[in-house]
């Protein structure tokens, strides 16, 4: 065990209900995440079924075949080696939940819905899903045949919780909780978790990237910490144009950007960060008083995976990708290339 990890993140061009289209751009994001090395890999958000897919959400035969795409990844072995964070809406105890499901090697780890829904400006999730609204408790999801059998148990973890590696420790927050006063990252943070992921349906409005990147560098510098950003690119089905732009950030800092206007379906953004790096920030800052007597303490699922490896630590040639500077473009270009990109997207 040590304290280099390589992770990935991505933008992915998913289509809403293109259930064979968006899968295999899925598991084609996870091979190039293993072929550069990750251990984790995060993907935008509701990447199975699509995000934009509104009131198809109050049709059960989405969940059903979200579930079935679930059951052909987790079968698949080439996606295995690495931990995956998949974007999936489930359905429980009668409860419509935008998830993550993170899985390793074919088996759930952990379904964790999204707690604070976006519901401003062309977004309409309170109107599909329903919020988690209890911090840090879980409770037990049934697994429907389809998937017990694979999984090998009927039931798994549901809820606001945490996956501890033997080197380190990641949670999930899903895009519009990075936005809001009391970001999930915040207690996850102060409760010693190293690595964020956010997957995201961040459709394009001008100067949003810089938003983002504020949002994400201010929270990383306060709280330290690795984060993972990943989103949809371009359109879906509906009216809205997804800017990708996936990035990971360590301590304030951008080690890696993907692009935000881009053709590719698929794009893949990885880095290797030292874990190291955060806890001599977070050591550094005075934050250890408000860690000390936080009470927000997280159920951290265990699994014997490990993000790293002492080969490397002890491989001089492995050193962690270095801080970039952020890349924006300017406002002409922002409105010069959306429009291009959505019109290509939107009619091909
Ligand atoms: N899907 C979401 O939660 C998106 C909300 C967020 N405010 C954004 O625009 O990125």
């Amino acid at each position: 065990m040590g304290h280099l990890v390589t992770v990935a993140t991505c933008s992915l061009n998913q289509w809403v209900l293109d259930w064979e289209g968006n899968l295999s751009r899925i598991i084609e994001s996870i091979h190039l995440a293993k072929k550069a090395g990750a251990r984790l890999r995060v993907g935008p958000e509701l990447e199975i079924c699509g995000y934009s897919s509104l009131d198809h959400f109050h049709e059960l035969d989405v969940y059903t075949h979200s579930l079935e795409m679930l059951r052909r990844l987790l079968l698949d072995e080439s996606t295995h080696g690495v931990l995956l964070d998949v974007g999936v809406p489930i359905l429980h105890r009668n409860l419509r939940y935008n998830c993550r499901v993170i899985c390793l090697d074919g088996k759930i780890l952990l379904i964790r819905p999204k707690m604070w829904l976006a519901n401003d400006g062309n977004y309409r999730e309170m109107r599909h899903f329903t919020p988690w609204m209890r911090p840090r408790e879980t409770e037990l999801f049934h697994l429907p045949k389809m998937l017990a059998d694979v999984q090998g148990e009927t039931h798994v973890l549901f809820g606001d919780a945490v996956i501890s590696t033997p080197e380190t420790a990641f949670g999930a927050e899903t895009c519009e909780e990075l936005f809001t006063p009391r970001a999930p990252h915040i207690d996850m943070a102060l409760d010693g978790v190293e690595i964020i992921t956010n997957s995201s349906g961040s459709h394009f409005t001008l100067r949003k990237l810089d938003t983002r990147l504020q949002l994400i560098m201010e929270a990383t510098r306060k709280s330290g910490g690795v984060y993972l950003y990943a989103n949809q690119q371009g359109c879906d089905g509906e009216r809205l144009y997804f800017d990708g732009c996936a990035m990971i950030i360590v301590n304030g800092d951008v080690v890696a950007q993907g692009s935000q206007f881009s053709l590719n379906d698929v794009e893949v953004v990885t880095a290797t960060v030292d874990l190291d790096e955060v806890r001599s920030y977070r050591a550094s800052i005075s934050r250890g008083l408000q860690a000390a007597c936080s009470t927000a303490k997280y159920q951290r699922i265990q699994t014997p995976f490990e993000l790293s490896s002492e080969d490397d630590d002890a491989d001089v040639t492995k050193a962690p990708t270095l801080p970039i500077q952020p890349r924006f473009h300017t406002v002409e270009e922002e409105i010069a290339l959306c429009g291009g990109c959505y019109l290509w997207d939107v009619s091909r």
